[in-house]
């Protein structure tokens, strides 16, 4: 996702088998029943439907943060469930292969349940697992990583380092991006519903940082005052579409952003203005327009409304100017330990070449480019490759190159060159690797290949394929990226055999 609020995956929905090839009948798991008053007996797996409450015990924690129990066999997904948890639950889809059902009340709850402290918890949908004691919610993400290796890899003896989780997994958030809307004559800013879009109003977001959530909360304020057009999806009328925030940790400059529908925004000076009154860590307020009918929040053209153009945040000792389009990662403490982790697997003497595909603004690339020979990194977005030929620049380092390009197109065609770097690390989007780019790392041969990846499904699909050409997996290391979240980051070492 970028890696954002948490939003379920889809599960694979295969067409119903017909009622005269269902069996007639199969045995019930004893924790497993039906209680729908309608129902002279109680029903079979194959025949459940739509409305019909069941009886299910929670065995353990899903990929999407939810319980995941068995009725007969037949996987059964509830959200809010947790292991060891007896739950009644009302089917909303009997599929094949699996039940997905709402959480309706429990016969037994778990030592591991906690109040979520986010009053909108359940309606806003960006977190899923507030409703978890953290440990407990570590615990799931090293299972679903094992989990994820265990089905596509088969090995047995998986060399999985414990989950870096954080002291206190609250406030790590470094970057809002809100809806704005309008309802029953008050300015709202928050996210959508999961699967819908019913804005649900945030007036503090535990997971994000507190003056960030400050800020929005007295710019809806002034939205009012000065009366600006909200923009109204449906109708597709209106101005202000999105605020985002971003802070920097390290020096706590932050950036304020207007996404509009048009250039024309004849409240800007006023609220450039109310801003700086009040909060003088913002160093800059700009303006995105974006017209288009699209659920991507920026448009093509940004323009300074106020200050400077980037803020500056720090990790480690490098130092990284951010514009507002610049990807960065979302959580800076837990990503210091994802690139040491990275550090660590490169193995670096200062002799390597390094290859960083999908680099984004270049900052794994710059982190290793300290203790090697020299590092390339590819990335598809134009501007990303500016921001990380200008951080280069801003930390002197000059042995790291920064090309816009394909992944998948760019490896093949310069291994075809006799193109053979020592490392290859690889941060790619949740879709995993292309197959083009994995045969290209197998033919590259690279002594070490580093593998970042925020979906552990396709991360151990991905191993699974270099295992059968020549690689073998040294250690896995899960971090917590997004605590409160499904998300689990993990990075992985494959060196040849
Ligand atoms: C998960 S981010 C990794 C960013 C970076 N490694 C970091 O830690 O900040 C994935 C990046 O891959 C880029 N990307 C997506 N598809 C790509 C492709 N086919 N080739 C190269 N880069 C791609 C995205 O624009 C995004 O910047």
């Amino acid at each position: 996702m970028n890696k954002q609020h948490n939003r379920f995956e889809k599960r694979k929905n295969h067409k119903q088998r017909p009622a005269s090839k269902r069996p007639a009948f199969a045995p019930r798991d004893s924790n497993s029943q039906v209680s729908q008053s309608k129902l002279s007996s109680p029903r079979i797996a194959e025949q459940l439907q739509t409305g019909d409450r069941i009886t299910v015990e929670v065995k353990k924690i899903g990929i999407n943060g939810e319980g995941v129990g068995y009725y007969e066999r037949k996987a059964v997904f509830i959200p809010g469930a947790l292991p060891g948890e007896l739950v009644q639950a009302q089917v909303e889809k009997a599929l094949p292969n699996y039940i997905q059902a709402k959480l309706l009340s429990h016969k037994r709850t778990s030592a591991e349940r906690v109040t979520p402290p986010c009053p909108v918890y359940e309606a806003c949908g960006g977190c899923s697992m507030q409703h978890t004691r953290y440990e407990e919610q570590l615990r799931a993400k090293e299972n679903v990583v094992r989990d994820a290796f265990s089905r596509y890899t088969k090995l047995t003896d998986l060399p999985l380092r414990p989950i870096i989780g954080m002291n206190d997994p609250w406030a790590y958030r470094n970057k809002a991006q809100m809806q704005v809307g309008f309802h029953q004559g008050a300015v709202q800013t928050g996210l959508y519903a999961p699967g819908s879009h019913q804005l649900v109003d945030l007036s503090g977001c535990p997971v994000q940082h507190p003056d960030i959530n400050a800020l929005i909360q007295r710019v809806k304020e002034w939205l009012k005052a000065y009366q600006v057009s909200i923009y109204q999806e449906r109708k597709r009328k209106g101005l202000l579409r999105n605020l985002v925030v971003r802070i920097a940790y390290t020096t706590g400059e932050m950036q304020l952003t207007f996404v509009t529908s048009e250039a024309h925004f004849p409240q800007a000076k006023s609220l450039v203005a109310a801003i700086r009154r009040e909060f003088p860590k913002v160093v800059g307020i700009a303006q995105n327009i974006n017209p288009k009918k699209t659920s991507i929040i920026f448009g093509d053209q940004t323009t300074l409304l106020w200050g400077k153009e980037t803020l500056q945040e720090k990790l480690g000792d490098l130092k990284y100017e951010l514009s507002p389009r610049a990807f960065f990662q979302l959580n800076p403490a837990q990503t210091l330990h994802l690139y040491r982790a990275a550090e660590e697997a490169a193995q670096l003497t200062g002799t390597e070449e390094v290859l960083d595909l999908y680099c984004g603004t270049g900052t794994i690339s710059l982190w290793l480019a300290r203790s090697a020979k020299k590092v390339t990194g590819i990335e598809l977005v134009k501007e990303a490759i500016e921001d990380a030929k200008a951080n280069a620049r801003l930390n002197h380092i000059d042995n790291a190159v920064f090309i816009t390009g394909k992944a998948e197109e760019w490896l093949p065609s310069q291994v075809a060159k006799g193109y053979k770097p020592d490392v290859i690390v690889v941060d790619p989007p949740r879709t995993g690797c292309d197959d083009a780019l994995l045969k290209a790392i197998i033919q590259a041969k690279p002594k070490r290949m580093v593998y970042v990846s925020c979906n552990p499904s396709t991360l151990a699909k991905d191993c699974a394929v270099l295992l059968k050409n020549g690689f073998q997996l040294e250690w896995l290391q899960p971090v917590d990226m997004f605590p409160q979240t499904a998300h689990v980051e993990c990075l992985i070492l494959m060196v040849r055999k």
